[in-house]
């Protein structure tokens, strides 16, 4: 069944369009990584789908138009982790997490026992339980980063959206959110869209990778498919090469010049 449909989408910021006419569908349980070089539009894309971008063309979600559905309903169906984001004073890991369940409280808004385990056990699963009570203030780059995905893998949506999810991450923990979204994707028909610049991860992980250039599609498939040497060097103005790994795993390496 298909979760995502984007028919046409465009956007753009004052009248100067970023991203153009890109048609795609999702099925429930796929995983979409959006790839191009710095500025192509892959953030602006996301946020559209996210609603919180204007933008031209349809999202159709499980085929309801995105525009058509509440804000409490948008938030029980789509969870958006952006890049940057702004990080509110004063609260503990725990609190900041919590946030994630808003969605899902009842009309007095307070949260039960139920919302706290969700919590809890999100919490594990990202390596945070020994923060849990420590002001979010406090945490390093990188565990403010995993914060960041908690709370919204705690909104426990239908479709998961992350830009850069793994920017700031040392290896295993880049390797460990990676292998969490796949568990959840293929466990609970989770629907996953990832903007990605670690094309080794881009190969890896995803079902189906867009390439996106000055805002356009210029490719679209399976990873083996879209990542060959030829193409990223013409895109990303760069030199690799792509290799397999024993067991079969595709790396994207860099290559210098003699
Ligand atoms: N709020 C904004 N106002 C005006 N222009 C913007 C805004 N946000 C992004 N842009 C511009 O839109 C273009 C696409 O930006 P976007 O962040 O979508 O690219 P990206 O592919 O995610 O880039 P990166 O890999 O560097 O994160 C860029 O030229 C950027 O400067």
């Amino acid at each position: 069944m298909t979760r995502l449909e984007l028919r046409g989408v465009g956007a753009g910021y004052r009248g100067r369009p970023v991203v153009s006419d890109v048609s795609l569908e999702l099925p429930e349980g796929s995983w979409l990584a959006i790839i191009g070089p710095n500025g192509a539009g892959k953030s602006t894309l996301l946020k559209s789908v996210a609603g919180l971008v204007p933008a031209t063309g349809e999202v159709l979600l499980g085929g309801r138009a995105l525009g058509s559905l509440s804000q409490r309903e948008r938030a029980r169906e789509i969870g958006y982790a952006p890049q940057i984001p702004a990080l509110p004073e004063g609260l503990t890991v725990t609190d900041y997490v919590l946030l994630g369940r808003t969605p899902h409280l009842g009309p007095l808004g307070r949260e039960g026992h139920a919302d706290l385990v969700v919590v809890a056990e999100v919490l594990g699963r990202l390596d945070l339980s020994a923060l849990a009570d420590r002001p979010l203030r406090t945490l390093s780059g990188g565990e403010r980063q995993r914060a960041v995905l908690a709370r919204v893998l705690a909104q426990q949506t239908g479709v998961l959206l992350l830009d850069e999810p793994t920017t700031g991450l040392d290896i295993g923990h880049a390797q460990a959110l990676l292998e969490l979204v796949d568990t959840l994707r293929r466990a609970d028909g989770t629907t996953v869209v990832t903007t990605l610049h670690d094309l080794t991860l881009a190969a890896q992980y995803p079902d189906r990778v867009l390439l996106l250039d000055s805002g356009r599609v210029v490719a679209s498939g399976p990873p083996a498919s879209v990542l060959t040497a030829d193409r990223l060097s013409e895109h990303y103005a760069a030199r690799v090469t792509v290799l397999t790994a024993p067991g079969g795993d595709q790396v994207v390496a860099p290559i210098r010049t003699p």
